[in-house]
Order: structure tokens, then sequence, then C-alpha cells
């Protein structure tokens, strides 16, 4: 049986509106693909705390607060995540990427065009309806 991975991952947004998206490397799990920046939640920490911790580390974002926005639990072939969406208005910092990854700010409308992970699907939908 594979361990699941638990994720915090953030839904940034500015005041234009448009939402943080930061695309994947090719040599990691679900490379190319954009994402929701962030990473995994270690043993001592709370999602809030790992978002907090992981969108330093990968985007120049620092996070003042944010709130579960939806979990979804997912398997792919290769590994079980459970992914905690964190949705934050509350941040300062300009958004960089610091691990060499591709880092855009997007309009909810435009998020469709982009191509994400499967587990990504429902939220994407969520997000328009918004
Ligand atoms: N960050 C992020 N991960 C996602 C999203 N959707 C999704 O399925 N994932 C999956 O969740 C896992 C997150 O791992 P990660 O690679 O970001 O973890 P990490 O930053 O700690 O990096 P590491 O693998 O170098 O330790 C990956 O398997 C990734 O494919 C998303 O929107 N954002
Ligand atoms: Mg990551």
């Amino acid at each position: 049986m594979m361990k699941r991975i638990h994720v915090a991952a953030g839904i940034i947004i500015n005041s234009e509106q448009q939402v943080l998206i930061s695309r994947r490397l090719d040599h990691q799990h679900q490379g190319g693909k954009w994402e929701f920046p962030g990473g995994k939640v270690e043993a001592n920490e709370t999602p809030e705390q790992a978002l907090i911790r992981e969108l330093q580390e990968e985007v120049n974002i620092q996070v003042s607060s944010a709130r579960l926005f939806d979990s979804i639990s997912f398997d792919y072939p290769d590994k079980q995540v459970l992914l905690d969406f964190m949705i934050s208005t509350d941040f300062s910092g300009e958004a960089q990427g610091l691990e060499g990854q591709e880092v855009r700010w997007v309009a909810k409308a435009d998020l469709p065009n982009y191509t994400f992970p499967d587990a990504n699907r429902p939220i994407v939908d969520k997000l328009l309806a918004d």
C-alpha cells in the first residue's frame, strides 16, 4: 500500500483578482503541468504553516493568513495525495520562480486554458463558479 502524501497548495489572489500559478519542472511528478504552488506538509506542521513555508521557498510570497478552500484526495497511478487547497488574499512579496519555474498571475476565467494535474479539476471548476 502506498502512503498518501499530504500537500498544502496555495490559491493566492491579488487585488486584480488574478490567481498565482506556477509550472512544475519537467523532472517533478506531473512535470510540465501548471499548479497552485505548495508542497508537502511535514509531520510537525499545520497545512497553513506548510503553505507559508512552501510559498516562501518556491515563489517568494509571504503569506500572512490563509483558509481552507477545499480538500481533495486523489490517486494517481504512481502516487496518492491529499491536497489541502488554501486560499489567501493576505500576502506580500513579488512572485518569482525561486526554483527556476515559470510563474504567472492569471485571471480566473483564463484558468481553463492551462493544464493542471487531474486532481485540480474540481478546484478550477469551483474557482470559476466563485
Ligand atoms: N503543489 C502542488 N502540488 C500538486 C497540485 N496538484 C497536484 O496533484 N499536486 C501533487 O501534489 C504533490 C506535491 O508535491 P510537490 O512536488 O509540490 O512537493 P514539494 O514542493 O514538497 O517538493 P518535493 O517533492 O521536492 O519534496 C505532487 O505529487 C503533485 O503532483 C497543485 O496544484 N499544487
Ligand atoms: Mg512544490
